[in-house]
């Protein structure tokens, strides 16, 4: 070896212990005295950490040798075995042979000592210089030997910690430890909940978050399986407040959570009666006991398909506990006798107020249900408290509110035995993203459509006015005071002719192939209109309107929400509706909502505009304007965002940063207008379906007026018939014209539509884009990825990034 080699013998101990060693009682062996050159000594590993100290160290160890000093504290060696005395090649140059042994060291004998205690063979290390021996400018050979006694201890350390690491993977994990382990979920309480984590430990999400609201272990692995990681704003705002038996009126953006708001206090009083009843022995186990308790909450929702989702959204909330509240869901539409029966055994009804009025002043002893409801929740209250509802909504309050009801009311209904019913205490709990100002007018008896928000102050006034609140007042839970509007969400609107709308609705739609779409309509009458002309045009498309069967209308949204199975380009689907989907749906991954006519109020725009960028998520707003509409459409954005400039905070959104003046997007129109064949033939096609539809219900209509008149009807007569001048006429000739179109002509319209959509349509530079009811969606995705997208129908792009 060729390197000097300084030995370092740790320690004092170690040298002690091997003298001990040698003169055991137990008949020690006879140790030969050895040579260190002479001794197998092995290469250390370095940690990783050290290779680059400095490039000159290098450690060898050994086993089977023992450090005996003698009385003039000269060290020898003596090998305890073969194996440590295998001789190894001569280094060339052995400058260091025979260096003298100055000493031990105490500290260093420490870690020899640890050693020998765990390998039970004493571990000579030495370290060994691997080139450079000599001592850099101003190191003296004192520093040397602390560096490497550092270094050292240092690896023996790392080397005992990853000793012990490995021996303990290696170890069973003793039955105590892992029951210890197990402790934490267990204090989270009831084995219900510990058990459901058990089960769905890696399906459950981390409901820490929730901690803070101080719910039950039921509620919280409810949450945890719903993967909810953490209250949204209004929920960390709102629960504490209702769990704290207050009055409510809650205010949050569309998307933000505001069902369970109010649905898991209702949940936790639920719960809470639950355990007082199974600790009084009184559970309820049959449906005939269940039907003699009576409901703990009444929600109401402005609109059918509203309530169906928020008992949707509850029932998942509730399933996998073990005694799961029994929801009743009112609606019309739907058989009022079996929800008769259903409202006696509901701990949790919710309904639209009309079939809910319906029912109740249908007597059958309803009544005594819900005069003991411990919450009454009025979901997207301004919509409630007007439009229509209002009067319902009145009545059923005043019902719920008067004392001598349910005395007259037990009276009319012999079968019910008289109870003594319990004067309860009821919260009331409003909820809503917007409250607006057109409602106060309109109870005031100065309805003015179109009005702008109300502020918080006004809100307040105008709720307490109208409702009978336990508390004088109650707590406003504003969590966006700023916006209402999502902050997902990108606006813009598209300016074309006052004629032209479909054709531009059609446009924004094939650049959306992939956007599952709300279209929202002012009237019935457009959706229809709308419907088989982008069907024509061979996109997705599906209605919804009031005047649709409420099977038809469940399904419509069931079919818009599932995946598209239209084999055409376009990818993602479409919902034509009015507003009746404009409030509280919540539709999964909705990415685009167009305002084809524009909304009557702000309030209207805040709603519709909330069907997408839901629960955090992004999504895009578009209003379709003629050159008339668009001053108002700036009027009525810019009054949506007023309430931040007033405010003086930071603009929400673009719209808002722009000083409330909404972009206008920019369109292509050439490229609009080479869609206008098909969108006209199109268009000629949906009018003549229309116009033969209409005129078989106009019949069927007139014949039955005939026949209860007991005369004859004869449709082409009463068509011929003199007097249809004037107002109207123009429309009529044109639906005459319309249905007169003969099979033949239908079918050769038809097939020539069929042809123009798979033929592509010169568009320029994006020719290559623009195929048949589609685009093509791989050539248009490589070109959103290159950084392209938009160009060939403008700048619509931005919207959707
Ligand atoms: N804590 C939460 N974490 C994650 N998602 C949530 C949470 N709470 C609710 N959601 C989800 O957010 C979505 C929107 O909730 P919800 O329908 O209650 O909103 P909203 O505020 O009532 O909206 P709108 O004003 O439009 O009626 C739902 O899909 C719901 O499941």
């Amino acid at each position: 070896m060729k390197a000097r080699k300084r030995q370092k013998l740790e320690g004092s101990q170690a040298g002690k212990k091997a003298t001990a060693n040698k003169s055991s009682k137990a008949a020690p062996p006879k140790l030969e005295k050895v040579r260190l050159d002479d001794l197998a000594w092995n290469d250390v590993e370095m940690p990783d950490r050290l290779d680059d100290m400095e490039g000159f160290y290098g450690l060898e160890e050994i086993e089977d040798v023992d450090v005996v000093k003698d009385d003039n504290g000269i060290v020898s060696y003596r090998a305890s075995s073969d194996k440590a005395t295998k001789k190894r090649a001569a280094p060339e140059e052995s400058e260091d042979d025979g260096e003298e042994f100055t000493g031990f060291d105490d500290e260093a004998g420490e870690a020899a000592d640890d050693d020998k205690e765990e390998g039970g063979a004493m571990i000579i290390e030495t370290v060994t210089p691997r080139s450079a021996p000599e001592l850099e400018e101003g190191e003296t050979w004192e520093d040397r030997k602390k560096k490497q006694k550092e270094l050292q201890k240092q690896h023996l350390k790392e080397k005992k910690q990853k000793e012990k690491k490995e021996k303990k993977e290696k170890k069973p994990k003793p039955e105590k430890k892992q029951k210890k382990e197990a402790a934490p979920q267990a204090d989270l309480g009831s084995a219900t909940f510990a058990n459901l984590l058990d089960e769905e430990e890696d399906k459950g999400a981390d409901i820490t978050a929730w901690r803070p609201l101080k719910l039950s272990d039921e509620t919280l692995g409810a949450l945890s399986k719903m993967k909810f990681h953490q209250p949204s704003a209004i929920q960390k705002a709102a629960i504490p407040e209702v769990l704290a038996g207050h009055d409510v009126i809650g205010k949050a953006s569309t998307g933000s959570g505001k069902t369970l708001a109010f649905g898991i206090p209702i949940l936790e009083r639920y719960l809470e009666m639950q355990k007082i009843a199974g600790n009084n022995k009184k559970k309820v186990n049959s449906e005939e006991e269940a039907a003699r308790k009576p409901a703990l909450a009444l929600i109401l929702s402005p609109t059918r398909e509203l309530a169906h989702q928020i008992s949707t959204h509850l029932t998942t909330l509730c399933s996998g506990l073990d005694k799961a509240p029994w929801i009743a869901t009112l609606t019309g539409g739907l058989s009022m006798a079996k929800q008769q029966r259903q409202l006696k055994n509901a701990d949790i009804i919710i309904g639209t107020p009309g079939r809910l009025w319906e029912i109740i002043s249908g007597g059958h002893g309803v009544l005594k249900w819900l005069k003991q409801i411990q919450f009454l929740v009025i979901d997207e209250a301004d919509r409630l408290l007007s439009q229509g509802h209002f009067k319902e909504l009145e009545e059923i309050i005043n019902v719920l509110d008067r004392k001598d009801d349910f005395k007259a009311e037990e009276h009319e209904d012999e079968d019910e035995a008289p109870e003594v019913v319990e004067e309860v205490e009821r919260q009331t709990l409003v909820f809503s993203a917007t409250f607006h100002k057109g409602l106060q007018h309109k109870l005031a008896g100065k309805a003015k459509p179109g009005a702008g928000l109300m502020d918080k102050k006004e809100s307040m006034e105008y709720l307490l006015k109208k409702l009978n609140f336990r508390e004088e007042k109650p707590k406003f839970v504003d969590v966006n005071p700023i916006s209402q509007m999502a902050s997902g969400l990108k606006e813009g609107m598209v300016e074309c002719g006052g004629t032209e709308k479909d054709l531009y609705l059609y446009a924004l739609l094939l650049l959306h192939p992939n956007a599952r779409t709300i279209v929202f309509c002012n009237s019935i009458s457009a959706v229809r209109r709308l419907t088989p002309f982008l069907q024509n045009l061979q996109l997705p498309v599906h209605a919804l309107h009031s005047q649709m069967a409420q099977k038809a209308r469940l399904r419509a949204i069931e079919r818009f929400t599932s995946n598209n199975q239209n084999k055409t380009n376009h990818k993602g689907s479409i919902l034509l509706a009015t507003d009746v989907a404009a409030r509280g749906l919540d539709i999964p991954n909705v990415n685009l909502v167009i305002h084809y006519h524009l909304p009557r109020a702000a309030d209207n725009y805040v709603h519709r505009s909330g069907r997408t960028a839901r629960a955090g998520e992004t999504g895009s707003s578009i209003l379709i304007c003629g050159p008339e509409e668009v001053a108002g459409v700036r009027r009525l954005i810019a009054k949506v965002h007023a309430s931040s400039a007033a405010a003086g905070a930071e603009p929400a959104n673009d719209a808002a940063k722009n000083g409330y003046f909404i972009r206008s997007l920019d369109i292509d129109r050439r490229v609009v207008s080479r869609l206008k064949p098909r969108a006209n033939l199109s268009k000629k096609l949906a009018d003549t379906t229309i116009a033969k539809e209409k005129k078989h219900s106009e019949d069927d209509f007139l014949r039955q007026a005939a026949e209860d008149l007991g005369v004859d009807y004869d449709s082409e007569e009463f068509e011929n018939a003199p007097g249809k001048r004037g107002r109207g006429a123009g429309r009529i000739k044109k639906e005459r014209e319309a249905r007169g179109l003969t099979k033949a002509e239908t079918g050769a319209l038809r097939a020539q539509l069929r042809d123009m959509l798979s033929s592509r349509v010169n568009v320029g530079v994006s020719e290559r884009y623009l195929t048949s009811s589609g685009i093509d969606i791989d050539a248009l995705l490589q070109q959103q990825e290159a950084g392209t997208h938009g160009e060939f129908l403008g700048t619509v792009a931005d919207l959707m990034e």
